[in-house]
């Protein structure tokens, strides 16, 4: 069987795209960044075999962004939107790459031109977990918030998380966390805080499971739009690798991303902005999806739902996303 194929200068070119190998794979430091780009290649491999037999097919180039240099603030102190993700664009429109594997989540609704979306990975899960420091818990899964002794300790740099505790426990003290997922879980076993809420897909692709306390109910604490799947993008002009990269399309991810990154398009929110948007198949087919607006300090908070047919998930998000804009206050918008 061909491995690969022979371009016409004689070195190897990955098959069906046209582009010579190894392909370049850009991707955040992070340990999740590097474990997320890992299991996106071996499925690659497994979806275009030729390539899971070429030892040299792949070449991870890392690549430092903003928000990965910049720990010691909150995001919305360093800047806006694609912190994670600007210095990756810029190496794909150059060339340096060809393609890039990111968190979803990090990963802004508006893309530079030139560059697409080419897949989504199926959903880890959506989920925030709770993390409560030694001799905190059980948790009661009646009221997962009971668990937190008053005047409790948070650490979280998510202003979303953030509105969503303090809503529901004025009385909690929010303290800035920032930091990869090793440093997040070190803070509450250490007991600089008595807890902190972290992302369950990326707790579990670390196999770091076991320290959760809690998964916590989307309905509870609505995860961030995206969080929990994987997403590719690659330069548009590159359409042959673009097919090949969209032949590992999650048709579940395609949908409910596509719904929730629109509610938060719509939305139109900053850094600043507590969003939360989540969406799901339900079994008939129909996307359920979930969207939420906030003021970081909790004091008013809207959560709205909607159901519609899976092929309309772009306009759901859109209309549910003009909906909780038009009633919520304006000022949480702002820069
Ligand atoms: N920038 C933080 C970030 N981006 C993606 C994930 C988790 C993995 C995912 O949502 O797919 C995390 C960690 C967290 O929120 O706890």
């Amino acid at each position: 069987m061909k491995m690969h194929q022979e371009s016409s200068s004689g070195s190897k070119v990955a098959p069906h795209s046209g582009r010579r190998l190894p392909l370049r794979v850009g991707t955040r430091g992070s340990p999740l960044a590097l474990r997320q780009t890992d299991m996106f290649l071996a499925a690659l491999r497994e979806i275009c075999p030729a390539l899971g037999f070429a030892p040299d097919a792949f070449a991870p180039e890392i690549i430092s962004t903003t928000g990965d240099r910049v720990t010691d603030r909150p995001l919305a102190e360093i800047g806006g939107k694609g912190l994670f993700a600007k210095e990756i664009h810029e190496a794909l429109l150059d060339g340096r790459i060809d393609f890039a594997v990111h968190s979803l989540k990090d990963l802004e609704t508006a893309l530079p031109d030139g560059i697409i979306l080419a897949c989504t990975m199926k959903r880890e899960d959506a989920r925030d977990a709770l993390i409560l420091a030694d001799g905190l818990g059980p948790v009661n899964d009646g009221d997962i918030w009971s668990s937190l002794p008053k005047g409790a300790r948070v650490g979280t740099s998510s202003v979303r998380r953030q509105a969503q505790l303090l809503h529901a426990r004025p009385d909690l003290q929010i303290g800035l966390l920032r930091g990869n997922v090793r440093t997040r879980l070190d803070a509450a076993r250490i007991g600089t805080f008595d807890a902190t809420l972290l992302a369950l897909a990326g707790l579990r692709r670390l196999g770091f499971e076991e320290e959760v306390a809690a998964a916590i109910d989307p309905e509870a604490m609505v995860p961030a739009a995206c969080q929990g799947i994987v997403g590719i993008t690659v330069r548009a002009a590159d359409s042959r690798l673009a097919e090949l990269l969209a032949a590992i399309e999650n048709h579940e991810a395609k949908a409910v991303s596509k719904a929730e990154r629109a509610l938060l398009a719509a939305l139109d929110g900053s850094c600043r902005t507590p969003i939360g948007g989540h969406a799901r198949l339900l079994p008939d087919g129909n996307l359920h999806l979930t969207g939420l607006t906030a003021r970081p300090d909790g004091s008013f908070l809207l959560k709205r739902s909607e159901v519609a047919n899976a092929a309309d998930a772009a306009r759901l998000g859109a209309e549910l996303g003009a909906s909780l804009r038009r009633d919520s206050p304006a000022d949480i918008f702002l820069d």
